[in-house]
């Protein structure tokens, strides 16, 4: 499905913020062979991605693949993933777009390091470099569909929370504060920072500034790789307008944006609303 890679570029506007705090507090110190010196931008490139499952066939067993399980159950093999290439920079927003059991979620789970190693084959690189899961962990951050939150936090205290377990704790605990200030001004949560989350029986924030705060949950420490499942599903035209323009700051602040989207629209100021013909 490498036809349904989009790639967006914006300017590139200095380094991650993370990376400094990354190194200040010896994140790296473990992976000192590592190319993080090296000029930007950061590459993560991936070459012949192919991921199968085995799944027993009951009914109807395909003679071509099949083998048996220790039960005697035919099982058959399906594949994920076939062969998937491409490249996302630093800077850049990659969107994987496609129709639904295309393989979106499954090619990001891939390039996020949440599949089993030996399942998976082809090469996952950042700059050249294999990209080993221990600095995975720490350079990347992945955001989910379902948003869990603590609702009777406010945002503002919600992002100090995620700050307290995912900046070094050498940190003082005044720089942390500012990161979450900065951050809730990257998140256009302003209005909202004092406003709990809230849930069916309490009021609190709108589904949009919900999903705002979940991705501002995983970029507290300014990973340089981002990943996000359908960011955008479920969610108005103008909130999903709304968190496409923080991941694009995101991406300009320097980091890899790379999400899925299962329903892209052509609404914006440029392409307005087709009209559709009324039967
Ligand atoms: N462990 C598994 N065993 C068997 N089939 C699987 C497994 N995991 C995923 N699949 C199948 O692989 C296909 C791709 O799934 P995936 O979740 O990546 O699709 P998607 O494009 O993200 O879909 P959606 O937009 O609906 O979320 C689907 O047909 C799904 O049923």
């Amino acid at each position: 499905m490498s036809e349904l890679l989009m790639s967006m570029e914006y300017d590139q506007n200095g380094r991650s913020q993370a990376l400094d705090i990354a190194l200040a507090s010896n994140f790296f110190s473990s992976v000192s062979s590592y190319p993080l010196t090296s000029p930007s931008p950061f590459v993560l490139s991936f070459k012949d991605l192919t991921y199968s499952v085995k799944i027993k066939n009951m009914f109807n067993p395909l003679p071509c693949c099949g083998s048996s399980d220790g039960d005697g159950m035919e099982m058959n093999t399906k594949i994920l993933l076939n062969g998937i290439s491409g490249e996302a920079k630093e800077g850049e927003m990659m969107a994987v777009l496609g129709a639904s059991g295309s393989g979106k979620s499954t090619l990001i789970d891939a390039l996020a390091n949440r599949i089993a190693k030996e399942s998976l084959h082809g090469s996952i690189t950042l700059n050249g470099e294999v990209l080993e899961s221990s600095l995975h962990k720490v350079i990347s951050a992945y955001v989910m569909q379902d948003d869990l939150l603590f609702p009777m936090l406010t945002v503002e205290e919600t992002l100090m929370f995620s700050a307290e377990f995912r900046l070094p704790r050498s940190l003082s605990k005044k720089k942390k504060q500012a990161r979450v200030q900065a951050l809730i001004d990257q998140l256009g949560l302003r209005n909202a920072a004092t406003t709990v989350i809230g849930d069916e029986g309490h009021r609190g924030v709108s589904g949009g500034e919900r999903r705002r705060v979940s991705i501002g949950i995983d970029i507290i420490h300014d990973p340089i790789i981002l990943f996000l499942d359908e960011p955008t599903s479920g969610l108005d035209s103008t909130s999903a307008y709304m968190v496409v323009k923080v991941l694009q700051r995101v991406a300009k602040s320097g980091s890899i944006v790379i999400m899925s989207i299962h329903q892209p629209t052509m609404e914006s100021k440029g392409n307005p609303k087709p009209n559709h013909k009324k039967h």
